[in-house]
């Protein structure tokens, strides 16, 4: 599997100037430095030893929790190109902390994570976040801010509830002491050593694909005439969830999915007939867990699963869901216009062709 392009800039984002690139992109190599200046962008900030660095490695360089205890401090900004093997094109900049920027860093960004050490004491990250805040909002109105209260596996239950309402209640605050009670921040509590990490940038990258509400609404289709219980649209590599039905996430689910593409994957790349993809539009994998419950993963293209979640008897109906998916697919590439994959892809854990042919249509 290659990784991600570190300090490097490059691709294009299609036909959204201002949000997200989607899929393939032929002409990433001709445009590589025309382009760079338009990526979106996500800066992640905070204080020394917050833990930005490692956020980026576990998320994005599949680098497990241990190996980032002794990360060096970053002394320059990290530029992360998520393109070449991501369906949504963005980059993360990983700022050195207690450092000020120019403030045309923030002209081109659309969202900025602000990582607070939870065990840690906050009030200079917080005066930090609040000085941060006002000025990109001065700079760059159109900004979202994500503020990640990290490291809370060293917290209890109810210090993290505790933590979050105290940060919260601080932020806000400082911000209408400066005038900006009207500013929007969104707080998450977050760690790298459980999926917390990976659910709070799927909702900061989810933010900022104006698509988002379509997707939604597909997939509310989808679950409702497929007897789905819930559904998640991964971008497979990050394993960032870009979509999911409207009905609420459970951590669990979320949990029980990202490890069912870490096992297609894993075997994908153990018995795949090449050793540089994992996946092709025909490959599909079905697991069947001892509490009634099938988990049912289909590709989207080269960079999208649909995972599902369903009972046993719901997937009696394996045809009606396959051809259901094969619209609900064909909806998405039209929404986002996407190429279709090569197809040289390897290993198909279930061929969609081995599916029993679905007659008729969506029931
Ligand atoms: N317990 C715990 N430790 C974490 C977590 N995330 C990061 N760390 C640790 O925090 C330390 C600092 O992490 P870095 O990623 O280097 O922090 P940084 O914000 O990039 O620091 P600078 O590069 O100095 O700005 C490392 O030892 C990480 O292992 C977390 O979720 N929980």
């Amino acid at each position: 599997m290659s990784s991600y392009s570190e300090d490097k800039v490059a691709g294009s984002f299609g036909s959204f100037p201002k949000g997200f690139g989607y899929g393939p992109d032929e002409n990433d190599t001709d445009t590589q430095a025309s382009s760079s200046e338009h990526k979106p962008r996500i800066l992640l900030m905070g204080l020394r030893r917050s833990g930005k660095s490692s956020i980026q490695k576990v998320v994005f360089h599949k680098v497990s929790p241990n190996e980032t205890l002794f990360l060096e401090s970053t002394n320059k900004i990290v530029k992360e190109d998520i393109t070449n093997c991501s369906f949504v094109k963005f980059q993360v900049w990983d700022l050195p902390g207690q450092i000020d920027f120019h403030d045309s860093i923030y002209e081109e960004c659309e969202a900025i994570i602000f990582v607070i050490d939870s065990q840690d004491e906050y009030m200079d990250a917080l005066a930090k976040l609040n000085a941060t805040v006002s000025k990109a909002h001065r700079i760059n109105p159109g900004i979202k801010f994500e503020v990640f209260i990290h490291k809370v596996d060293g917290l209890s239950d109810d210090h993290k509830i505790e933590a979050q309402r105290d940060i919260h209640h601080r932020a806000s605050d400082n911000l209408a002491e400066e005038g900006l009670e009207n500013l929007h921040l969104s707080f998450y509590l977050t760690s790298i050593y459980d999926h917390s990490i990976f659910e709070a940038f799927s909702k900061v990258v989810q933010k900022l694909i104006p698509q988002l509400p379509v997707m939604e609404n597909l997939l509310n289709i989808l679950i409702s005439n497929s007897g789905i219980e819930k559904a998640f649209l991964f971008d497979v590599i990050s394993k960032i969830y870009i979509a999911t039905d409207s009905s609420p996430v459970d951590m669990q689910t979320y949990e029980i999915c990202c490890d069912m593409i870490d096992v297609v994957i894993d075997m994908s790349h153990i018995y795949g007939v090449k050793d540089d993809a994992a996946f092709d539009t025909k490959s599909a994998s079905i697991i069947k867990l001892n509490n009634g419950t099938v988990m049912y993963l289909r590709e989207v293209n080269r960079y999208l699963a649909l995972v599902c979640i369903m009972r046993e008897d719901s997937f009696e109906k394996q045809g009606v869901i396959d051809y259901n998916f094969l619209c609900f697919r064909q909806a998405i590439q039209d929404v986002f216009e996407v190429k279709p994959c090569s197809g040289h892809a390897s290993m198909a854990l279930t061929s969609s062709s081995d599916f029993p042919q679905a007659n008729g249509a969506i029931k």
